[in-house]
């Protein structure tokens, strides 16, 4: 399926790759020729660039017949929606002053997406705005939107922004084709089945510039062949810069197409290259004149590394929208604690954290005569009183252990387990609530990991307040605090996927998320911090407002909502957590959070976001409220927790 996009495991070839066709009305040639020239798909138009509706009689040719490049039949549908994009007559001006062109402009558009409709193409590409101004083009797009069944458009986009030190400040030279694309898709209501083709030129605005795309809904990279460079034997080949972007494009599964003519005099099939001839008289076979352009993108995909064993395993989650765990309120399955148990970095960290504490409260000397009562709350099946037991064989230091769970199922499991590795002298197991507990006696050490993506979403903070009565004074929590973190992403497939529920609550919801095709547009930024043990009267609710910036040389960019994560200090330099600058290496547990916003912001380069994020806790429940207050004001999101909440 060429039209299709990366999979986990197969990163080996280069199959998306088209390439850019004249009209032709010999579909079939034109379609084996490319195809045997070893690209997976053309970008061929579909309509004779001569016609023009007002020319023809009723808009055809006096037979009713279009000037299609042929009929349906010509290719079976299978090759018509799997090699074939089809290309919008360039010509058609749905904003031109003449009223005529206008006119003969919505025919022309009508008719082609229509007839691309009839054979079933996967997708569409429209040509670039012909001026600043698109309402006209972006109404009759809209207008078409409304009844596509499946089929995608692409508008046409050159990538291109002036820099801003270019010295010129009136604002009327600055380009930058962001700005275009938005004003289109704004026009079109962020429709989904609208997307982008960007045309990739000889020069590339800034790195940030460029990353805004990666949380646009980009479909295709049209490499034009005047952007390619010439190496020292004559074979096209790319910029540093232009790589970097190319292998960004093959991540984020865009398809590259190339365009244009074949400007490299050593392009196999070229008559004037004496090797290829060669080549082409002892081999037979046909190259294509575009064929050493294709090689290079391929040879781009081919030395990329292959995906990490964890991104392999996270693929199949990529950009999709989960509901966060309530760990609370609900039990978790079997299934969910076994994919915890896999995370070993998880362990590892926390391990390394009680080691430290043990070394710390138990000197040497009183190591085999002093136990450390220790206690895991929240202790599911097991994992992090292994993770204890072998801290004190690591240590040397004595323990007394609790698991506290208030999961009756994975109570079984911790049973069963005692007994398979025989710590019945060590290990006390309560089935209770940890805010409910008569303990015994007072803890050293209360380790827990009641952690949610947003840190405190999982209401760690109300279950260890509840359990710290059962903390000696001089007790230690693990984890000692934790902090979550927010910052602005574009991410419009996100946003479609939660519009595409049409309702408010699910615009009012947090998700958990791996993040993939967003633009992280600032750095992220703390958000609530909590500590524990917690002597103080404060309460859990927080409220936090926070500047963001948006670097100067972005641009333009648009706001879907807020990625979140957190850090948490398990124990004095041990530390686990998600924040990207700090992320703990390998670790699985946790995916982003990810707040929308009802409406996207956009954010003129210079001008502050303002974001305010609420904490607010009721009797039986905790939730967030979350708004934009600058460059534009959103509506509180959330109130009341009327849509996202977590039981208590
Ligand atoms: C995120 S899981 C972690 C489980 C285990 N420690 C691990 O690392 O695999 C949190 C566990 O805490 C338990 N839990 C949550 N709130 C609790 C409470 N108030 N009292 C007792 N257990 C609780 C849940 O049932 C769940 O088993």
């Amino acid at each position: 399926m060429p039209l299709g996009e990366r999979s986990g495991d197969d990163k080996n070839d280069s199959r998306y790759c088209g390439v850019e066709t004249d009209f032709n009305d010999d579909m079939p040639h034109l379609l084996s020729f490319n195809l045997h020239g070893g690209f997976d798909f053309v970008v061929a138009p579909l309509m004779d660039p001569t016609y023009r509706p007002s020319l023809l009689e009723n808009g055809s040719n006096g037979a009713g017949v279009l000037p299609f490049a042929g009929s349906d039949l010509v290719l079976s549908p299978a090759q018509w929606s799997g090699h074939v994009v089809g290309k919008i007559s360039s010509w058609i001006d749905l904003d031109s002053e003449d009223e005529m062109v206008r006119k003969d402009s919505e025919i022309a558009l009508k008719q082609e997406i229509s007839w691309a409709s009839h054979l079933s193409l996967q997708a569409c590409i429209l040509p670039t705005p012909k001026g600043s101004s698109c309402a006209n083009y972006a109404r009759c797009v809209n207008q078409i939107l409304q009844n596509l069944t499946s089929m995608q458009l692409w508008l046409r986009i050159p990538l291109e922004k002036s820099d801003d030190d270019s010295g010129n400040e009136n604002p009327d030279h600055k380009i930058d084709s962001w700005d275009l694309w938005n004003s289109f898709r704004l026009l079109c209501e962020h429709h989904s089945q609208l997307s982008v083709a960007l045309d990739v030129l000889c020069s590339l605005p800034s790195a940030n510039s460029l990353g805004r795309w990666f949380g646009e809904s980009v479909r295709a990279a049209m490499i034009s062949t005047n952007s390619f460079l010439t190496n020292a034997r004559g074979y096209p080949c790319l910029s540093k810069r232009h790589q970097k972007l190319i292998v960004g494009f093959f991540n984020h599964s865009i398809q590259m197409v190339i365009c244009g003519e074949q400007v490299h005099s050593l392009c196999p099939g070229n008559p004037d290259s004496r090797a290829n001839n060669t080549d082409n008289h002892n081999e037979g076979v046909h190259l294509h004149p575009l064929r050493s352009y294709l090689d290079y993108v391929a040879y781009l995909y081919q030395r990329m590394d292959p995906l990490p064993e964890q991104e392999r395993f996270e693929f199949g989650y990529r950009d999709y929208l989960q509901s966060p765990l309530q760990p609370l309120m609900d039990n978790l399955e079997a299934q969910t604690y076994e994919t915890f148990e896999k995370d070993t970095v998880k362990y590892i960290q926390y391990q390394r954290a009680i080691s430290k504490a043990l070394l710390e409260r138990v000197p040497d000397e009183e190591a085999t005569t002093n136990t450390t009562v220790l206690m895991v709350v929240g202790a599911g099946r097991g994992p992090l009183v292994r993770a204890a037991l072998q801290a004190a064989e690591e240590t040397g230091r004595k323990l007394r252990v609790y698991a506290v769970e208030k999961n009756p199922n994975a109570i079984v499991t911790l049973h069963s387990l005692v007994k398979l590795e025989c710590w019945e002298e060590v290990v006390t197991i309560v089935a209770c609530d940890m805010r409910c507990w008569n303990a015994p006696e007072k803890a050293d050490i209360l380790v827990s990991e009641l952690l949610g993506s947003f840190g405190d979403n999982e209401l760690s903070p109300e279950c260890l307040d509840g359990a710290q009565r059962f903390l000696k004074p001089d007790g230690i929590s693990i984890p000692s605090s934790y902090t979550s973190f927010i910052q602005p992403i574009t991410a419009s497939k996100l946003y479609n996927d939660v519009k595409s529920h049409k309702d408010l609550l699910h615009f009012e919801t947090a998700y958990v998320v791996k993040l993939h095709r967003v633009a992280r547009l600032a750095p992220s930024q703390p958000v609530f911090t909590f500590a524990h043990p917690e002597y103080s009267t404060k309460r859990n609710d927080r409220y936090k407002k926070l500047h963001f910036e948006i670097p100067c040389d972005t641009g333009s960019a648009m706001i879907h909502g807020f990625a979140g994560y957190f850090d948490a200090i398990l124990y004095k330099d041990v530390h686990l957590g998600i924040e990207p600058s700090t992320a703990t290496p390998n670790m699985f547990s946790w995916f982003p959070i990810f707040f929308p916003l009802r409406t996207p912001v956009c954010v003129q380069p210079g001008v502050p976001l303002i974001v305010h994020l609420w904490r607010c806790c009721g009797s039986t429940k905790v939730w967030y409220e979350w708004c934009v207050s600058s460059p534009v004001s959103s509506p509180v999101h959330n109130t009341n927790g009327r849509s996202y909440w977590v039981g208590l």
